[in-house]
This record gives structure tokens, C-alpha cells and sequence, in this order.
């Protein structure tokens, strides 16, 4: 592999007459994390739906190391190593912590009808790894996670519904995290805290890249090593957070004209 390992040139994606990503080009290195903002509606959770599969980009070229991922499924794409987290919640609420985290290795799982009926023993061993490796996953994550892991997500905190979610990306070994405003919803105090469990995952694994979008200056200024800012869809800046706060297209892009 050379270069990047996350490559996008020219990504669009337009919706009828709105070009919501418009001609992108977006790096990522191993180990890196790259903040992205941008205003309101101006293409950040597109591009992660863009790069996961599930919208089907108009145009542009989206590699992951050698493979080429334009366009194909989120299963594909999932299983190459690149794996998300969304805005809005989207746990089982009424299912366990466990049961929530362990669907991130399905993707992994060999759950074919040969390996089920004729390869038991090979499957209920990939099983029992899998539990081995859920609870392992959760404790080293949070402690508070791994004491209750069999109580229903929905009787969790807001910042522990997150951490599962985050569990739940973790699980499936993604070469590529995008994280999707993880502090929505929460406090400053939380977003402290998730802020800390993010930074310890990532001395864990520092071949881990991420992308954060979110909205939390503060929290892109003590994860993110790049910043990407978007507006209407294009990149209007690229670089280091001081840099980012002094641009002259950001301030306006953000506060208008008059800025
Ligand atoms: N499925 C869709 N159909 C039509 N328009 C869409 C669709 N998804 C997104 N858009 C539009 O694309 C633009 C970019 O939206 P997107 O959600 O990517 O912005 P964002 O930067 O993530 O915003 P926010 O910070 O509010 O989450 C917006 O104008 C939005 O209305």
C-alpha cells in the first residue's frame, strides 16, 4: 500500500438539484485523527454515508489502501474497515449492552448455512470467542459497561449508550473509525469524559484512523491531529486547529459576511 489509507477524490453526491459533497478530495493516514466540521447542512454525516455505502455517490474515486470501495455495500465496505457511529442513537434499546455490541461482528462472523449446519463446532467456537472478546472490549473500554453488560441498553446512561456504540464500532477491528458527533446530547462534563475514553482507545490502538465530525470546538481541538472544514459541501479549509480558528473563509462560512 502507498500513500493514504483512506483516499477521496473529486467525491459528490447530489440530491436532485442540491449538491450536498461537491467534488471532495479527503485524505486520511494510519493513525490519524482528522477533525471535520462545517455549518449546519454542509455535508459532514453525508460524506459518512457517502463513504459507509449507504448513498450511492455521484461521482469520485474512494479508496481504502488498494481497494477500491466506490459505491460498493456497507457490507463490503464494513468488512474492509470502515466502520461508523451515528448522530442519532441507534441502539436496541430493550436488548442487552451485549447483544448491542456483539451485532458490530456479524460483518466478521462466518454465519453461512455450510459453516452453521455442517461446521458446528468451528462456529460455536467463533461464538464463544466472540463473548471472550465483547466483555474484554468493554472493560478495557469503561468499567461500567463491562459490570452491567447484560442489562438492557435502554437502562444505561446517555454517555454509556454512547460508549456502547462506540464498543459496537470497536468490535469489528475497523482500520477506519468515523465517529458522528458523539458528544450530541450530552454535557460539557460527559463530553469530557467520553473525550478521555476516546483518547485512551486511541493510545490502545494507535493504527486506528478517525474521523470525527463535531460540532464541539473544543473537543476537535484536543482529539483531532488535521482539521477538514466543509461549507456547502466543498472544503474550505485544511490544517491544524490554530490555523483553522484564524481562516478567514471558516469565520465567515460560520458567522456570515460580517464576520
Ligand atoms: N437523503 C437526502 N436527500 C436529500 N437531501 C439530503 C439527504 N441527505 C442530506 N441531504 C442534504 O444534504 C445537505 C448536507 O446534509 P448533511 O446531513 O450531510 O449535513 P451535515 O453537515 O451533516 O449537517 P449537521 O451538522 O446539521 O448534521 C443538506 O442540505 C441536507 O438537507
Amino acid at each position: 500500500m502507498t500513500g493514504a489509507l483512506l483516499a477521496c477524490t473529486g467525491l459528490t453526491m447530489r440530491f436532485d438539484g442540491l449538491v450536498a459533497l461537491d467534488r471532495l478530495d479527503f485524505t486520511l493516514d494510519c493513525g490519524e485523527t482528522v477533525g471535520l466540521v462545517g455549518p449546519n447542512g454542509s455535508g459532514k454525516t453525508t460524506f459518512f454515508n457517502v463513504v459507509t455505502g449507504l448513498y450511492r455517490p455521484t461521482a469520485g474515486t474512494v479508496r481504502l489502501g488498494d481497494l477500491d470501495l466506490f459505491a460498493k455495500s456497507p457490507q463490503t465496505i464494513g468488512q474492509a474497515g470502515i466502520v461508523r457511529t451515528f448522530q442519532r442513537s441507534r441502539l436496541m434499546l430493550e436488548q442487552s449492552a451485549f447483544d448491542n455490541i456483539v451485532v458490530g461482528k456479524l460483518t466478521s462472523l462466518d454465519l453461512g448455512l455450510t459453516t452453521n449446519i455442517f461446521r458446528r463446532g468451528r462456529w460455536r467456537a467463533e461464538v464463544d470467542a466472540s463473548i471472550r472478546e465483547v466483555r474484554s472490549l468493554a472493560h478495557r473500554f469503561n468499567p461500567v459497561i463491562a459490570d452491567r453488560l447484560f442489562q438492557p441498553a435502554g437502562s444505561f446512561t446517555m454517555i454509556d449508550r454512547r460508549r456502547i456504540e462506540i464498543c459496537r464500532a470497536l468490535i469489528a477491528k475497523p482500520r477506519v473509525l468515523l465517529l458522528d458527533e458523539p458528544s450530541a446530547g450530552m454535557t460539557h462534563d460527559e463530553t469530557r469524559q467520553l473525550m478521555g475514553d476516546l483518547l485512551a482507545f486511541r493510545a490502545e490502538l494507535p493504527e486506528l484512523a478517525v474521523v470525527l465530525v463535531e460540532h464541539e470546538m473544543d473537543v476537535i481541538r484536543r482529539v483531532s491531529d488535521r482539521c477538514v472544514v466543509l461549507n456547502f459541501g466543498r472544503k474550505i479549509f485544511e490544517g491544524a486547529f490554530d490555523a483553522l480558528m484564524a481562516d478567514r473563509d471558516v469565520q465567515t462560512a460560520y458567522l456570515g459576511e460580517d464576520a
